[in-house]
């Protein structure tokens, strides 16, 4: 009982938190979204209104209505729509720091013209339509000494961090293989949905699969050698809308990872729930979390070791010792470090560049593989000055 009212506790602060008190010895950090995206709330305008160093100051839409509708909604002071806007917002020099969340074939354009603008960027997952351009836009944003974070928000949140410590203090001893799945049924997304537009970067493997590769690779602490099988369902030519691959990892290990968009009713009438669960077999147990990418709701570690007289156990991890609230999202985790970052100080965890260039190395491997191909470069072109 007492767990079912802390869900519920936690989901209703986490979708209405407390407004931070403003510090007053520092200006705070001025975010500017492009597009009216669906995540924007959930990813950044709601995590905002509990930090007290940060403002959500502009949004830019492709339409002056729809930017002034969604501007108005969430109380955003700055309004730009119209064929121009996102880079008439990239301009204004109010703005420290740009949160792109465009469809993932927009996601180098807009990210390097953002970076070319002076300005730090919090960049939707997955970072690019390949790990050229991904390295590409870090290398720029090195170049310029501004932050870029690909938003693998799961892993700032205590569960991410907690299965990591377990897997690397040795008490399972080496990692033999992983598991990690994510699923959603169908009907989440219409047939219309960027996830199945291939120009726009869509496929389950580049929508949830970088979720399942990145949880792999964290969770293993190696990476990819060689995909060793893959098999897929088409939502549309040369796009997804499941991927399942079995993949070798350096050291040894073995990773399957399972994505879809849309998994069929069973029995052709039963509702899916969906799936975002890991397990890792372990060379003296295994390690089973529930939930690892929307863990505020609610999640599960179980941690079962084979050896004698040691019982299995389960942990939750909704917070820190020294940081968080139980009803901080995985999104209000990462705001925090991406702040810190920027203002220099120790975020809690980071995804490095090397990191997101790996993920979408590994995604290329499988989507070579599959014969469907990498999804488009971008057809943007770089000033020389970059
Ligand atoms: N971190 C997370 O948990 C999640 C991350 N994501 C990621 O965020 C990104 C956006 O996803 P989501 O919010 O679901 O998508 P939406 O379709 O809701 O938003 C995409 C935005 O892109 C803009 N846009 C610009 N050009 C185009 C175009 N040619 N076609 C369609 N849209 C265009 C639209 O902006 P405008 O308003 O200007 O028309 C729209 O608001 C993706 O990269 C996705 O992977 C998505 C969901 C969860
Ligand atoms: O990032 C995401 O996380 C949750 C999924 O439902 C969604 O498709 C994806 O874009």
């Amino acid at each position: 009982m007492s767990s079912a009212l802390g869900l519920v506790s936690r989901i209703r602060t986490a979708f209405n938190p407390p407004a931070a008190t403003p510090l007053d010895n520092s200006k705070p950090l001025k975010f500017g979204i492009l597009g009216a995206a669906a995540i924007a709330p959930d990813a950044l305008i709601n995590p905002v209104k509990s930090h007290p160093e940060t403002v959500i100051y502009a949004v830019a839409a492709r339409s002056q209505d729809r930017a002034a509708a969604f501007a108005k909604k969430h109380g955003i002071a700055k309004v730009f729509g119209g064929p121009n806007g996102y880079q008439e917002l990239l301009d204004d020099p109010e703005i420290d720091v740009v949160y792109n969340p465009l469809p993932n074939g927009l996601h180098f354009e807009w990210t390097m013209k953002a970076l070319d603008a002076g300005k730090h960027v919090l960049l939707e997952k997955p970072a690019a339509n390949t790990a050229d351009e991904t390295r590409k836009m870090f290398e720029l944003a090195e170049r310029k000494g501004l932050v870029l974070l690909e938003a693998f928000h799961y892993r700032f949140h205590p569960v991410a961090q907690r299965v990591k410590a377990i897997l690397d203090s040795g008490e399972l001893g080496a990692v033999k293989s992983t598991s990690t799945t994510l699923t959603v049924p169908r009907g989440m997304f219409k047939a219309s949905d960027i996830r199945f537009d291939y120009v726009l970067g869509g496929g389950a493997l580049m929508d949830m699969g970088c979720y399942t590769i990145n949880a792999m690779r964290f969770f293993a602490g190696a990476e990819l050698t060689a995909v060793e099988s893959e098999r897929h369902t088409l939502a549309a030519p040369q796009v997804d809308r499941a991927t399942t691959a079995t993949l070798a990892l350096a050291g040894g290990a073995t990773g399957t990872i399972h994505c879809d968009l849309g998994v069929p009713p069973a029995l052709g009438l039963l509702p899916r729930i969906p799936e975002m669960n890991a397990t890792i077999s372990c060379e003296r147990g295994e390690l089973r979390v529930f939930n690892f990418v929307m863990p505020t709701l609610y999640h599960s570690i179980t941690v079962t070791p084979t050896d004698k007289g040691t019982k299995a156990r389960v942990e939750k991890a909704y917070t820190f010792p020294d940081l968080g609230e139980p009803w901080w999202t995985t999104y209000r985790y990462q705001l925090e470090a991406f702040v810190n970052k920027i203002k220099g100080r120790e975020p809690h965890a980071w995804v490095t560049k090397e990191d997101s260039v790996a993920n979408m190395e590994a995604i290329e491997l499988i989507y070579a593989k599959s014969g469907l191909g990498s999804r488009p470069k971008s057809v943007y072109v770089a000033p020389p000055s970059d």
